[in-house]
C-alpha cells in the first residue's frame, strides 16, 4: 500500500502538523505522492497545510501549459493551494541542469514565501536504480553510489524529502488506477533527459533480460551498502577530527589546524574523510572540492615535506611543524 509505504519512509507525526510544498509536475509519481499525502493528512487530521507548487519549463509549447493548468485544476478539486510559476523564456533546448536548478529555486522560494518547513519530490525506487546505475558506469566514488538520499536539508529552515524512494513505478500505476485518478502522460519535467530516457528504456530492460537475478534489487542492495559504508567512515572520521583538528574562532573559521601524526596511520580515505569533516565543520563551502583537491588535502597531511598550495575557496595549506595549517584568506 502506498500510504503505508511513505508512512515508514516519512513518518506522518513528523510533517502533519508543518507546512509542505508538494512538487507536481502531473506525472503519474508526482500525482500519486500528492492523492498519497492528502490521504495521510487526512486520516492523521493534520494540523499543517500542503501546498502544490508546478513548474511550467515551457519546453513542449500549449502541451507544457496544459500541464500547468490541469495541475492547477487538480489542487482546486483537492481543495489545495496551488503555485504555478513559469520559466522566463520558451524553448525545448535549455539545458537540463539550468533547467532543474530554475526548478529548484522555484520551489525553494515557494518554501520560503509560505514558511514551509518541507519540499517532497516523487523520485521513486525506479528513479534510485537508473541514478545508481548511471553514476557507477560514470565513475562516481562511493558517495554518489549511496543514489538519491530520502531527506536532504536545503537551509537552515527547509528540507527536501522524497517519501517515494522506496515504491516502484508499478506500485505508483496501480495506485493510481485504484483511486481511478488521472494523469498527464508526458508531464515531463523535461524532454533533454536523452541520457535518463535511454537508461530507462533501453539498457534497463535489457540488463534484466539478459542477467539472471534481479539486477534492480542488486543496484538497490550497492547503494544501501555504499550508505552503509560512508556513514561509517564519516563517524570515525567525525571521532578522529575532534582529536586532532583544531578551529579558529569564527564561523567561518579563519583557520583549521591539523595534528597530522594523530593521523599518520589512519588509511588514507580516513585522512581525507577528517579533511572534509575538519572542512566542512570550519563552515568553508564544499562546492568546488572535487576528488583531486580532497585528494592532495590528504597527500598533505601524511607529507611531511608538502609545500605551500591553495584549495578552492582561498584556502591556503601550509606545513607549520608536525600541523597542517588550512587558512581562510
Ligand atoms: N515541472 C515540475 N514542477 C514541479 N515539480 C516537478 C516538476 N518536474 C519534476 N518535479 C518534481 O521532481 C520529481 C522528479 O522529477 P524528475 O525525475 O523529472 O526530475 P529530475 O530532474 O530527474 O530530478 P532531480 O534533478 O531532482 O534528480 C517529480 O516527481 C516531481 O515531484
Amino acid at each position: 500500500m502506498l500510504t503505508s509505504a511513505i508512512e515508514n519512509a516519512w513518518p506522518s507525526s513528523t510533517w502533519r502538523a508543518c507546512h509542505v510544498v508538494v512538487a507536481v509536475s502531473g506525472g503519474a509519481d508526482s500525482v500519486a505522492m500528492l492523492r498519497a499525502l492528502v490521504r495521510i493528512h487526512q486520516q492523521t487530521r493534520g494540523k499543517g497545510q500542503l501546498t502544490v507548487a508546478h513548474f511550467n519549463h515551457r519546453t513542449r509549447a500549449a502541451a507544457s501549459d496544459d500541464d500547468a493548468q490541469w495541475v492547477a485544476e487538480l489542487a482546486r478539486k483537492l481543495n489545495l493551494d496551488a503555485v504555478v510559476d513559469q520559466a522566463r523564456a520558451a524553448g525545448s533546448l535549455i539545458a537540463e541542469e539550468q533547467a532543474r536548478r530554475a526548478r529548484y529555486e522555484f520551489l525553494r522560494s515557494v518554501a520560503e514565501q509560505r514558511g514551509a518547513r518541507f519540499i517532497t519530490t516523487a523520485h521513486t525506487q525506479d528513479d534510485q536504480v537508473e541514478t545508481v546505475l548511471m553514476r557507477a558506469l560514470r565513475g562516481s566514488g562511493i558517495d554518489g553510489l549511496t543514489g538519491i538520499p530520502v531527506v536532504r536539508p536545503l537551509g537552515p529552515a527547509v528540507t527536501l524529502v522524497r517519501p517515494l524512494l522506496s515504491i516502484s513505478r508499478a506500485e505508483v500505476e496501480s495506485y493510481l488506477e485504484r483511486l481511478g485518478q488521472d494523469y498527464r502522460h508526458d508531464a515531463s519535467n523535461l524532454q533533454s533527459h536523452y541520457t535518463r530516457n535511454w537508461v530507462r528504456r533501453d539498457l534497463l530492460p535489457q540488463i534484466r533480460d539478459r542477467l539472471p537475478g534481479d539486477p534492480d534489487a542488486a543496484l538497490l542492495r550497492l547503494s544501501e551498502q555504499a550508505s552503509q559504508w560512508r556513514d561509517a567512515i564519516e563517524q570515525i572520521a567525525v571521532r578522529l577530527a575532534a582529536r586532532a583538528v583544531q578551529y579558529g574562532a569564527g564561523q567561518p573559521a579563519p583557520t583549521v589546524r591539523i595534528d597530522t601524526p594523530q593521523l599518520a596511520d589512519e588509511p588514507a580515505i580516513v585522512i581525507q574523510q577528517v579533511a572534509r569533516t575538519a572542512w566542512r565543520q570550519a563552515g568553508w563551502g564544499e562546492q568546488a572540492m572535487g576528488m583531486t583537491e580532497w585528494q592532495r588535502l590528504a597527500a598533505a597531511v601524511v607529507d611531511d615535506s608538502a609545500s605551500t598550495f591553495v584549495l578552492p575557496g582561498s584556502i591556503s595549506v601550509r606545513r607549520q611543524g608536525t600541523d597542517l595549517v588550512l587558512e581562510r584568506s
